[in-house]
């Protein structure tokens, strides 16, 4: 098990997010986060790496209780967890070379050498070999995905945390995308945990699937359990029906 969460707890002002939440997530497999917009996926995943703390609840990772943890004790789990953030969030005035060694040096990396083959090697893992020297507007959305995912994994983390992924990107980028999801569960044993709502790329990544909603797991099993569920809720979102008929 990498990360298990036990009956989170999480509101804002009024608004309740997620309302005893229990999930797990094993050790080399890519997870797939579903449900409705505004459904809590986000914040479950901040949740994973200490970005937001549960009213009520616990977070373990590596069989250890986060919640409780200082920042210093944090930024150890953080460094075993890569975020790829929505929207890329990549800092337009530094070149993609500094983008991907950010997470380093925000580490205490101070050895120049190391930073460089680390940054060298995640580009050629993305595919972007030789792209340093670029600036983030000089690329394509695809491209500021792949960038964000070097960052996100410049520090060889066990687990890499995608928010939305796909969002934006074409059908054939998005195949790319996924390619890398599962070259780096296969090749580097890393283990994924993936919030999008494309559903072509779910039935090709996911090992499970989480299907979020009022706040707790409404539902979870494989690819093949999904496509096969007579749920109505699930069917519909698979479909990207909203319920509604369009004969009249
Ligand atoms: N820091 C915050 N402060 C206040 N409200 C927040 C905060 N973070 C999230 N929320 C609210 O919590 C709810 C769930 O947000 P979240 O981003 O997790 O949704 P999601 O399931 O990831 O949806 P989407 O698919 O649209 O990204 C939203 O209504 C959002 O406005």
């Amino acid at each position: 098990m990498f990360v298990e969460v036990r009956n989170l707890h999480k509101s804002f002002g009024t608004q309740k997010v997620l309302q005893g939440l229990s999930a797990k997530v094993y050790k080399g497999e890519t997870l797939v986060l579903l449900g409705g917009s505004g459904g809590g996926k986000s914040v479950l995943m901040k949740h994973f790496i200490g970005l937001l703390s549960p009213d009520e609840g616990e977070v373990f990772v590596e069989g250890e209780d986060i919640t409780e943890m200082n920042e210093r004790e944090l930024s150890k789990v953080r460094r075993m967890m890569g975020m790829m953030f929505q929207n890329s969030a990549l800092f337009d005035s530094m070149t993609v070379g500094q983008n991907i060694a950010f997470p380093l040096r925000m580490g205490g990396e101070k050895d120049e050498n190391r930073i460089t083959k680390l940054v060298r090697e995640s580009l050629e893992i993305v595919r972007l070999s030789g792209q340093e020297e670029k600036m983030p507007s000089d690329l394509s959305g695809g491209m500021r995905k792949r960038v964000a995912l070097a960052r996100a994994i410049v520090d060889r983390p066990a687990c890499v945390l995608f928010d939305e992924p796909h969002a934006g990107l074409d059908p054939i980028t998005a195949d790319s995308i996924d390619h890398l999801v599962k070259d780096l569960q296969r090749d580097h044993q890393m283990t994924n945990v993936i919030v999008t709502h494309e559903m072509r790329s779910v039935f090709r990544i996911a090992d499970r699937v989480l299907f979020l909603k009022e706040g707790i797991v409404y539902w979870e099993g494989t690819p093949l359990e999904l496509q096969e569920s007579t749920d109505p809720e699930l069917k519909n979102f698979i479909e990207g029906s909203s319920g509604e008929s369009w004969e009249n």
